[in-house]
């Protein structure tokens, strides 16, 4: 049988495996997440607004009825169409491999990745909701905490593009900079806050690589829908550029670091109205499918990713992806585990950073599960990362 969402090239990582990470997202996580969500429709219930009012309980109820589900284990359904253009690949991949399955005999990836688009759908199918992000406040308190950080390096970064112009440590500066992208993912919003310093970490190192030179143009993949809590969409990034030059927000910044974030915030608005900045989205990436399929679902993004010298995937998520969610050994060469991203014709060199949040990892040198131990805990913990380079085939 050839590799597809219900046969991945290894054994599935599903939640019905009550040893694996897997199965204690299913059985609280995921809960935890809706409830959440539920409490923020809640807290934007306004008085005065009584239709939009009923429609929030009415999507209350619909979350509730959803985590219900969950736990009886019912069988996956088909997500109501939302007129979002993904819902026909979404319910095709739903029918083709996943029919008679429920949310613990499905892939883990699959009922996940099936879980976040089925709240969409909820939010989506309503008069007054349609653009309620279900997570932002969680991404809003998340970013506030992060506050003396965020001027911190706000500060650092002009060092830094000075020190670059002297062409002094660069690789040490890279190294940091790629570090803080990749530690910054490190918790999630349903633990740990990670959105407010991560996609702020993520810019401060596009804005060296621009600026050092190193690179003309970055692209920016976004996600088209809200997505895993703390992914970006085009409604955060506008968020986060106006927060920052925001006076109230950082009202106990002193005037110079109010200065330095608005200095910031212009050379970030010039990269994108120079285009050295280009923020791009699709819906494969808020598709079930792990990226072996990223050719034959998404042709068009495939060959732009082709033209890129160097694509970066960031986080757990994508990993996951990459490498098909399976179980693996843990020493199986990188290159192997991401399969045709590796050999594919034109397949880009690509670069992963990646916290370990999930239960599988590849690329390990001979030894080093047995030296973290029988307790596989490290896998998710989020205590250890993972940076793992494929050069492609151009
Ligand atoms: O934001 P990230 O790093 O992609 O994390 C999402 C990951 O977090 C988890 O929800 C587990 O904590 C995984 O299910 C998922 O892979």
């Amino acid at each position: 049988m050839s590799v597809n969402p219900a046969n991945p090239p290894r054994p599935a990582l599903r939640a019905a495996d009550q040893e694996v990470f897997a199965h204690i997202t299913a059985t609280h996580r995921w809960q935890d997440i809706i409830n959440k969500a539920i409490d923020n429709i809640r807290d934007s219930l306004h008085f005065s607004e009584i239709d939009k009012n009923e429609e929030g309980k009415k999507i209350m109820a619909s979350m509730e009825e959803l985590i219900n589900q969950i736990q009886r284990k019912d069988k996956l359904i088909p997500i109501e169409d939302d007129g979002r253009p993904d819902i026909i690949s979404w319910n095709d991949a739903l029918n083709t491999y996943f029919k008679d399955e429920n949310w613990f005999t499905a892939t883990w990836l699959f009922a996940e990745c099936y879980l976040y688009r089925r709240i969409i759908s909820i939010i989506t199918n309503t008069k007054h909701w349609q653009n309620y992000d279900p997570y932002f406040r969680q991404k809003e308190d998340a970013f506030r905490v992060s506050f003396s950080s965020i001027i911190e390096f706000s500060k650092r970064i002009d060092e830094l593009i000075s020190s670059q112009k002297l062409k002094i440590n660069d690789r040490i500066i890279f190294y940091e900079l790629a570090q803080i992208s990749l530690w910054g993912n490190a918790t999630d919003l349903s633990m740990l806050p990670n959105f407010g310093f991560e996609l702020y970490g993520d810019l401060i190192f596009s804005d060296w690589l621009i600026q050092s030179g190193y690179v003309s143009q970055v692209y920016l993949h976004i996600k088209p829908i809200p997505w895993f809590v703390s992914d970006t969409t085009l409604d955060d990034f506008k968020w986060l550029l106006k927060t920052l030059k925001n006076n109230d927000f950082f009202s106990s910044a002193s005037e110079i670091e109010k200065r330095s974030l608005e200095k910031l915030v212009d050379r970030w608005q010039s990269y994108i109205t120079n285009s050295k900045w280009i923020i791009t989205s699709d819906f494969f990436w808020t598709s079930p499918y792990s990226f072996w399929h990223l050719e034959e679902k998404a042709p068009e993004l495939y060959a732009d990713l082709c033209k890129s010298h160097l694509v970066i995937f960031k986080g757990d998520l994508n990993y996951r992806k990459l490498v098909y969610d399976c179980k693996w050994e843990t020493v199986t060469p990188f290159k192997k585990a991401i399969g045709p991203l590796a050999n594919s014709k034109n397949a880009p060199p690509l670069l992963s950073l990646r916290t370990g949040k999930s239960d599988v990892f590849v690329g390990l040198d001979d030894g080093v599960e047995k030296k973290l131990g029988s307790d596989k805990s490290w896998m998710y913990s989020g205590k250890y990362a993972v940076i793992q380079f494929s050069e492609g085939n151009k």
